[in-house]
C-alpha cells in the first residue's frame, strides 16, 4: 500500500476535484463519514452517548464537523469544540460549520486559557473523543490553545478517535514536537502518511483504519515508484513457488561469511536463518580455529575453515578461499560476528567488489567500509546492506543521534548514491532501493532488540535471495517476515524475553501464515 507526505495527499485530493470534478464538500463527507463509522464500532449504539469534537480551524475540523453532525442525527450527544473563532473558519469547513449551526446546535470556543477548564468538565462526561484539531496542514509543535487541549484531552483517559493523524503529528516525518493526541484509533483518508507510519508518530495512532474518500483508485495506487508499507498481501505474491519437482540444489546456495572466536553464535544464526527461509543448501564459512565449534551447533549446515589470524578471526589471505566458494553460490551473506579486526577489514574491502553473486552485507561487514564506503558503488552484482543506526552513522561519519530524526532522507540517500538496497534497521524498519522505491515494515516490536535478531535478519534475506527473488523484495519480505516471527515470538514467550533462536524457531510457521492466508 502506497504511504504519502501531506503535499502528495494533497495533490491527489486536488486532482481527484479539479481532473474528476468530486467537489471537495464530498471528500469532506466521505471522510467525516468514515470517521463515524469507526465511532459506532467503539460506543456501539451512539443513541444517547456524549461525544465530545474537537475540531481545529483548517480542513481536519471541517471533517470533525461533518462526524459531529450524522452523530448527532444517530441520536448521540455531541460537543463541538472550536480551537478557532467561528469566523476564522473558511472553505468547506465553514460549510460545514454553517450547516451545523443552522441546526441549531452551539460550537463551544475554546481560544483562551480559562477555556481549558471548561474542556475539561466536558471530557469528564464523555464517552468518546474526536480529534479533529490538525491534520496534515500541522507543522512544528502545537501552540496554545490546542496544546492545553491535547494535554487535557490525553489526561482523560478516555477513547480517542483521530481524524486523518493524531494531532501533534507531523505528517510528513512522524516527528512529534510538542504535546500530541494519544489515539485509540485513527481514520487515515484514502492512503496512509508517512507520518502515521514512523515513530514515534506511528505509537500516537492506535489502531489504524485507512478509509475510501471516492478519490479515483487509479490516482492513488499507480505502481510508480514511491513509499509502500509492506502488506502480507504482498509477500505472500513475492514469495516464489516451490514446485513439487523442487530439490536442495533448486532452492539456492547460501555462502554465509561471518564468526571470529567469542562470536560464533552471531555466525550460526544467520546460518540458520538463511536454512529456515527455504534455502536448499547454506554452507558457513569461519575461521578455520572455530570450524569444529559451529560444526557441534549446527546439524543441518556445511561448514568450512579457512585461514585466521592469531585472534581467531578471518585472514587477509582467505581471499581466494572465499571467492572460490562464492563461486559455487548464488548468493553471499557477509559480516555478522567478523570482529573490527584490521586484517579482516582488509580482507572486506578487497573482497566485496570481486564478488558476482547477490550479497548481503551486515555488521562488521559494514563496519569494515566505514570511512570507504565507495567500496560499495564498486560492486557489481545486487547488494544490500542492512546497518542499524549506529552501523548507518559509522558508514556516513556522523553522530548516531543524527539519523533517527531523518531515517527516511538517510536510507533513501544512501541507496541512491551508493547503488545498495539499503535497509535501516530500527522502528519502522525501512528498505530504501536504488530505483527509487522504499518500503516501510510494519511488523515488529521491541523485544526484536535482543542480541542475534539481525544476525537471523541477514541470513532470512539471504536465504530469500537464494530462492529467486530480487534484492528489493527480499529484503522488504525478509524484514516483514523476521518482524511478524518476533511479533509471534512475543505473543507466545512475552515481549521483553524473547530470544533470536526464538525468532528463528517462528519463522517457518510465519512463513506459512503469510502464504496460506487467503487475500
Ligand atoms: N480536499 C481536501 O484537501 C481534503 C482534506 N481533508 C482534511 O483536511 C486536512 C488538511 O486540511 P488543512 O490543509 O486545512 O490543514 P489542517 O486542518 O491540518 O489545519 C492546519 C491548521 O493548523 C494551523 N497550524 C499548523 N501548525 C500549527 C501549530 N504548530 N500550532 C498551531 N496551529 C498550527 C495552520 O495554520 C492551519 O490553520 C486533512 O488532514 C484532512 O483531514 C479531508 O476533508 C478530505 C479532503
Ligand atoms: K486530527
Amino acid at each position: 500500500m502506497r504511504v504519502v507526505t501531506g503535499g502528495q495527499m494533497r495533490d491527489l485530493d486536488r486532482a481527484a476535484m479539479e481532473e474528476y470534478g468530486i467537489p471537495g464538500l464530498v471528500l469532506m463527507e466521505n471522510a467525516g463519514l468514515a470517521v463515524v463509522q469507526v465511532v459506532r464500532q467503539l460506543l456501539g449504539d451512539v443513541a444517547g452517548k456524549r461525544v465530545a469534537v474537537f475540531a481545529g480551524k483548517g480542513n481536519n475540523g471541517g471533517d470533525g464537523l461533518v462526524v459531529a453532525r450524522h452523530l448527532f442525527n444517530a441520536g448521540a450527544e455531541v460537543k463541538v469544540l472550536l480551537l478557532a473563532r467561528p469566523e476564522e473558519i473558511t472553505g468547506d469547513a465553514a460549510v460545514n460549520l454553517a450547516i451545523w449551526q443552522k441546526m441549531g446546535q452551539p460550537v463551544y470556543p475554546v481560544v483562551r486559557g480559562e477555556d481549558l477548564n471548561a474542556v475539561r468538565l466536558f471530557l469528564v462526561g464523555a464517552h468518546a473523543v474526536v480529534d479533529a484539531i490538525f491534520g496534515t496542514g500541522f507543522k512544528g509543535a502545537a501552540r496554545e490553545p490546542a496544546a492545553g487541549v491535547i494535554d487535557a484531552i490525553n489526561a482523560s483517559g478516555k477513547p480517542v478517535v483521530a481524524v486523518d493523524i493524531p494531532s501533534g503529528v507531523e505528517a510528513d516525518t512522524g516527528q512529534v514536537h510538542g504535546p500530541c493526541v494519544r489515539a485509540t484509533h485513527t481514520v487515515t483518508f484514502a492512503l496512509p502518511k508517512l507520518g502515521l507510519v514512523q515513530e514515534p508518530g506511528r505509537s500516537h495512532v492506535g489502531e489504524l483504519h485507512v478509509a475510501d474518500i471516492s478519490i479515483p483508485s487509479f490516482l492513488l495506487e499507480n505502481g510508480a515508484p514511491g513509499r509502500y508499507l509492506v502488506t502480507e498481501k504482498m509477500v505472500r505474491d513475492w514469495l516464489p513457488p516451490r514446485p513439487a519437482w523442487a530439490h536442495k540444489g533448486s532452492c539456492g546456495r547460501v555462502l554465509v561469511v561471518a564468526g571470529s572466536r567469542g562470536m560464533t553464535g552471531a555466525a550460526c544464526l544467520a546460518a540458520l536463518g538463511a536454512a529456515r527461509a527455504g534455502a536448499g543448501l547454506v554452507t558457513l564459512a569461519v575461521p578455520a580455529e572455530l570450524q569444529d565449534v559451529v560444526a557441534v551447533k549446527l546439524t543441518e549446515i556445511m561448514t568450512v575453515g579457512l585461514p585466521g589470524t592469531g585472534e581467531g578471526t578471518l585472514a587477509r589471505s582467505a581471499r581466494n578461499e572465499i571467492l572460490d566458494l562464492v563461486e559455487k553460490a548464488d548468493v553471499l551473506a557477509i559480516g555478522p560476528g567478523l570482529s573490527r579486526h584490521l586484517e579482516t577489514v582488509a580482507l572486506i574491502r578487497e573482497l566485496l567488489p570481486a564478488v558476482r553473486v547477490p550479497c548481503v552485507i551486515d555488521a562488521d561487514g559494514l563496519n569494515a567500509l566505514a570511512g570507504d564506503v565507495q567500496i560499495l558503488s564498486r560492486i557489481s552484482a545486487p547488494a544490500i546492506i542492512t546497518p542499524h543506526e549506529g552501523e548507518m552513522a559509522r558508514l556516513l561519519g556522523c553522530p548516531p543521534g543524527e539519523i533517527s530524526s531523518r531515517r527516511l532522507k538517510v536510507a533513501e540517500e544512501a541507496a541512491g548514491n551508493w547503488g545498495v538496497v539499503t535497509l535501516l534497521k530500527g522502528a519502522a524498519t525501512l528498505i530504501a532501493c536504488p530505483g527509487g522505491t522504499t518500503y516501510i515494515n510494519p511488523t515488529g516490536n521491541p523485544g526484536l532488540a535482543t542480541g542475534g535478531s539481525g544476525d537471523v535478519l541477514t541470513g532470512v534475506i539471504a536465504g530469500l535471495l537464494a530462492q529467486g527473488m530480487d534484492a528489493p523484495r527480499a529484503a522488504a519480505a525478509g524484514a516483514y517476515l523476521h518482524g511478524l516471527a518476533g511479533d509471534m515470538a512475543a505473543r507466545e514467550k512475552g515481549m521483553r524475553g524473547f530470544l533470536a533462536g526464538d525468532i528463528l524457531e517462528l519463522l517457518p510457521e510465519a512463513m506459512a501464515r503469510v502464504e496460506c492466508t487467503c487475500a
